[in-house]
């Protein structure tokens, strides 16, 4: 079939219009690959017409230049003759490409089109995935895309400070000058109580110079072209050139060692007795919350027994930690089964492994709950399984399915209460690690609240696939760890690292607890261990 001469000068590209169905006459490239790939064909010159092109009705007057159209005449004709077409329901409009081609190519020619483009897509999808998964990888470390299960040694920097021709070294890394006159410590920069920097950093000129030095007992002190002398130790210059994993370590606030366990953790569980924390004497009571912020950091959990079984010491226990986490379900919790709250924990069904707050961009630290009351009933067993221990075999047993839920970003909600539904500002991977090291940070895994996961949909089995495999490795017997709560039992968890769920109940189960935010209890896991001088000594160079 001969496509008709192209008109002699380009038509008004307006919106075609037929009595119940426009069709804007301006293919795009990435609106109708079929299109483009029939250009040939059509013999339609290849600069389009473009929307800034597009002219009202009126014909374009002669003096306007040449622009090549398309064949509208056949396209309204092809729209018209469509039209009962149109009409029906199960008319898809995606088809109307491939419709109009075949009045225009023969059959087969246009069915081989519609075969390559469709390969063509599936094709342009695989690469742009294969670009993202790339892109990401690369960010994180392959190896080890690993639980952090020791803190590497303190870096220690027995190095040094050089200096030649105005820049400073340290085993053969240079430090940039900008650098270290932005992190000058001295109180002129840095506000000696609130630790800002009150110096402006783009006042320092690009190419700030050193006009005068010499070695202090410590380290340097430097006299610099604006005028300002900044001091820095050996040890504040080392810390700045160590490797990742010798400072990603402090800034975390990574265990000296973490414990990955089973359910044979049942047998020798970590345990804190309320009565050291409560301590009259403030040095035993802080001994005793150091203590417990360390067994959680290594374990992912731990209890404080003898608390007393009200809601008020509950509270103030919490408190010692940080403040607690106010979200959609109030602040400090206190619950029983009667969906006062539209979430399956307000039920008394079985709730699988899994962690809280995945439709929050920042789900929680710490979860706890202590078992005020259960009467009239049974069941109600809590489950805890080491989210990071799973991760671990599973990255040993495959993976690829390690790195696809550490690459795929998934969508979550809570959307149980009227007129709320609450979802993270991005998709978050199940498995999600620092991009520094490859070390493992945080874990979101709940089935329940999952939305969209971020693959193209036709590709979407791949994630289900590795899902599966975590799955299975969450349900297996030996990786969960059963405990019956009581009264007087709190149960302080990392809701980072550590998953949970319950058997169904019977009966009435009255619970309490909080969260505390992530970043609140690091820091004072962090300040407790390291004392507040070591970690401000660390902020610049870790
Ligand atoms: C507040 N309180 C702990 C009682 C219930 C919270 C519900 C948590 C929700 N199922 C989630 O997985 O995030
Ligand atoms: O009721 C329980 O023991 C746990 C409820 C739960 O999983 C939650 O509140 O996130």
């Amino acid at each position: 079939m001969s496509s008709p001469a192209l008109p002699r000068r380009a038509l008004p590209i307006g919106r075609l219009r037929t009595p119940s169905y426009s069709v804007q006459a301006r293919p795009v490239a990435n609106q109708w690959p079929l299109f483009h790939q029939a250009l040939p064909s059509l013999r339609v010159n290849r600069s389009f017409t473009t929307s800034r092109q597009l002219k009202s009705d009126s014909a374009a007057p002669d003096t306007e230049p040449q622009e090549p159209g398309i064949d509208l005449p056949r396209m309204e004709k092809f729209v018209e003759q469509l039209q009962p077409e149109l009409r029906s329901d199960q008319f898809r409009p995606r088809d109307l490409e491939t419709k109009y081609l075949e009045t225009i190519l023969p059959k087969d020619k246009v069915a081989k089109m519609v075969e390559t483009t469709a390969s063509t897509a599936q094709l342009r999808r695989e690469l742009d995935n294969i670009h993202r998964v790339y892109h990401l990888s690369k960010h994180i470390a392959r190896d080890p895309l690993s639980v952090p299960l020791s803190l590497p040694r303190p870096w220690v920097s027995n190095f040094k400070v050089q200096i030649e021709d105005g820049r400073v070294s340290m085993n053969g890394i240079e430090i940039p000058n900008i650098w270290l006159r932005d992190n000058c410590q001295c109180s002129s920069c840095m506000h000696a109580d609130t630790k800002q920097r009150l110096l402006d950093t783009f006042d320092i000129s690009a190419d700030v110079s050193i006009t005068s030095h010499e070695n202090t007992p410590d380290g340097i002190r430097l006299t610099w072209s604006d005028g300002h002398t900044s001091e820095y130790t050996n040890r504040f210059i080392g810390r700045s050139t160590a490797p990742a994993k010798k400072r990603v370590g402090n800034r975390i606030g990574l265990a000296d060692s973490l414990t990955l366990w089973d359910s044979s953790i049942a047998s020798f569980p970590p345990i804190i007795g309320y009565s050291h924390l409560a301590s009259k004497k403030s040095e035993s009571a802080t001994a005793a919350l150091k203590g417990l912020l360390s067994n959680i950091r290594r374990f992912g959990f731990s209890y404080i027994d003898g608390v007393p079984a009200d809601p008020r010491t509950t509270k103030s226990l919490l408190e010692r930690i940080a403040f607690i986490r106010t979200t959609h379900y109030g602040g400090f919790y206190d619950f029983t089964a009667d969906l006062a709250s539209k979430d399956t924990a307000y039920t008394n069904i079985a709730l699988g492994a899994h962690t809280d707050n995945t439709y929050f961009s920042d789900p929680a630290g710490l979860q706890a709950f202590h078992l005020l009351s259960h009467t009239d009933g049974s069941g109600g067993a809590s489950l805890l399984v080491d989210g990071f221990k799973i991760a671990q075999d599973l990255k040993a047993q495959d993976r690829d399915a390690y790195e696809i839920l550490s690459l795929v970003m998934v969508h979550a909600h809570a959307s149980g209460n009227q007129g709320i539904s609450i979802q993270p500002y991005r998709g978050f991977p199940v498995l999600q690690h620092d991009l520094e090291t490859g070390y493992l940070l945080q874990l979101r895994w709940n089935t329940s609240d999952r939305a969209r996961i971020e693959l193209p949909i036709d590709q979407v089995g791949k994630w289900y696939d590795a899902a599966r495999k975590w799955d299975a490795l969450v349900k297996k017997k030996e990786n969960e760890y059963w405990e019956q709560l009581r009264p007087g039992r709190v149960l302080i968890f990392d809701n980072w690292r550590v998953m949970h769920g319950r058997s169904a109940f019977t009966g009435k189960r009255r619970i309490c607890g909080g969260y505390i935010n992530r970043d609140d209890w690091i820091s004072k896991f962090k300040i407790l261990r390291d004392g507040q001088e070591s970690v401000l000594e660390h902020l610049a160079t870790d």
